[in-house]
């Protein structure tokens, strides 16, 4: 969990996102909210609950990606769900469950990652010890020992023979696989752990080896040691209820309180979401999770529906609401040159792999943003999702010529953009099949 402040969060957010400062303030406060419940004790730690978010806003202009980039960093599992996948034939009122596990897995995944980066330090160390006592011996005093440790990390012993005793694998050890129904996670047997089990625990062979080379076996060897599965479960169970951040996008297509014909009511389905985000406890297979603590952002354009005709109850677990606003052509250009990453930096540096310099003149950016505005305005506004399509499309020849024309410098200008997608632009029909 991430200690920042509120307005370090907010300028993290900045790095990545144009705009939308109402947005990224409410999440930020959401993000401390966790992180001071933290610091309570006892009861009022349990009584404290997340203030959960509305989102308001058209689509592409930041909902999503303000709350991906808010969970990656608090390194947070983080899910996305339409909410009107719910609505669709088919549905049972537990699928919604279902949110709650697929939350868990990612954080499974997080932990996992995370604990492979703790233990290969650790493991690292542990190895180090390890060569140091084949080198000089058990009983060695302090000062030898730091003395060959010295030697040791300045590479002059790298070539020294060493004997180490390491797990037996068997025959390159054999690979796990999953149980049928449980892919992944802890589902994976481990044959060669089940072996060394049924054993009386464990093996070991001797190996001789270089000093240089014995420390990827005494990694190796380590790391399977400091990677507890029970703990990964442990602490990833643990990340999904109090880290854990929802996003239910679409929340507005399931306001209305009347039936969609074939489907689910949408009343029914809020009041299947509505015990996930007031609290309960659902199982999944790594065991139960309570749901009290997880984030909830709901989000929405509510171009036709209100919030207030979601049912009353869940109007009430969503207190904080935000509007995001339309985007225009100023923002357009900031997202195009300001963000870390942005699409004109990515497509700068996919070039360069190829030996090609490219080059975006300011008058190239203006008229991609202008594009950009113009086509969804005529053909459907997609906000900055538009920048992609435009820039894919101004980029095409390039892309598919860049192998043979290492070497070269490509600006691109004004005049290059229109030639590409302007003409394109202006032809409405045409336009919205390849723009
Ligand atoms: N304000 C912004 N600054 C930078 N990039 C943005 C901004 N708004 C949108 N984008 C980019 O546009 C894309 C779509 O945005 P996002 O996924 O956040 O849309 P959204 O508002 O959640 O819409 P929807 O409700 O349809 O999912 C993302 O790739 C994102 O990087």
């Amino acid at each position: 969990m991430s200690n920042f402040s509120p307005r370090e969060i907010v300028s993290e957010l900045d790095r990545f996102i144009i705009g939308q400062k109402d947005a990224k303030r409410a999440v930020a406060i959401a993000l401390r909210n966790r992180w001071r419940r933290q610091q309570l004790e006892g009861q009022m730690r349990e009584e404290v609950m997340p203030k959960n978010i509305l989102m308001i806003g058209p689509t592409g202009v930041g909902k999503t990606e303000i709350s991906r980039r808010l969970a990656k960093l608090a390194g947070a599992p983080f899910v996305k769900v339409e909410a009107t996948k719910f609505t669709e034939v088919g549905y049972v009122g537990r699928d919604v469950e279902q949110i709650v596990r697929d939350l868990v897995e990612v954080g499974i995944g997080l932990i996992r990652e995370k604990m492979r980066e703790d233990v290969k330090a650790r493991a690292h160390v542990n190895a180090e010890e390890r060569v140091l006592e084949a080198l000089v011996g058990k009983t060695a005093s302090p000062a030898t020992r730091d003395s060959f440790k010295k030697k040791l990390r300045d590479g002059e012993l790298d070539d020294k023979e060493i004997e180490v005793e390491v797990a037996d694998t068997g025959t390159g050890g054999m690979p796990g696989f999953d149980i049928p129904g449980m892919p992944g996670g802890v589902g994976v047997l481990n044959i060669n752990d089940m072996l060394s089990k049924a054993m009386g625990g464990k093996r070991t062979k001797t190996r001789k080896t270089t000093v240089k080379e014995s420390y990827n076996l005494l990694i190796q060897d380590e790391s399977d040691k400091l990677l507890d599965q029970d703990e990964v479960v442990r602490r990833a169970l643990e990340a999904a209820e109090n880290d854990g951040i929802v996003f239910l996008d679409e929340i507005d297509k399931i306001a209305a309180r009347s039936d969609i014909s074939g489907g689910p009511s949408r009343e029914g389905v809020q009041r299947d979401l509505l015990p996930l985000v007031e609290g309960t406890t659902v199982a999944t297979k790594y065991g139960p999770v309570k749901t009290d603590h997880i984030l909830f952002i709901a989000s929405g354009a509510f171009h036709v529906s209100k919030p207030s005709d979601l049912l009353p109850e869940l109007q009430g677990r969503l207190p904080i609401r935000v509007e995001l606003r339309a985007l225009e052509k100023a923002d357009f250009v900031r997202i195009l040159t300001e963000t870390e990453a942005s699409l004109i930096k990515q497509y700068i540096a996919l070039m360069k792999t190829e030996g090609v310099d490219l080059e975006f003149t300011d008058d190239a950016i203006d008229s991609l943003a202008g594009i950009a505005v113009d086509l969804n305005a005529t053909v459907e506004n997609i906000g900055a999702r538009r920048l992609q399509t435009v820039m894919e499309r101004v980029l095409d020849d390039i892309s598919y010529e860049a192998p043979d024309r290492n070497g070269a410098k490509v600006t691109i200008d004004a005049a290059y953009v229109q030639k590409h997608v302007g003409d394109l632009s202006k032809n409405t029909d045409l336009s919205r099949f390849i723009l």
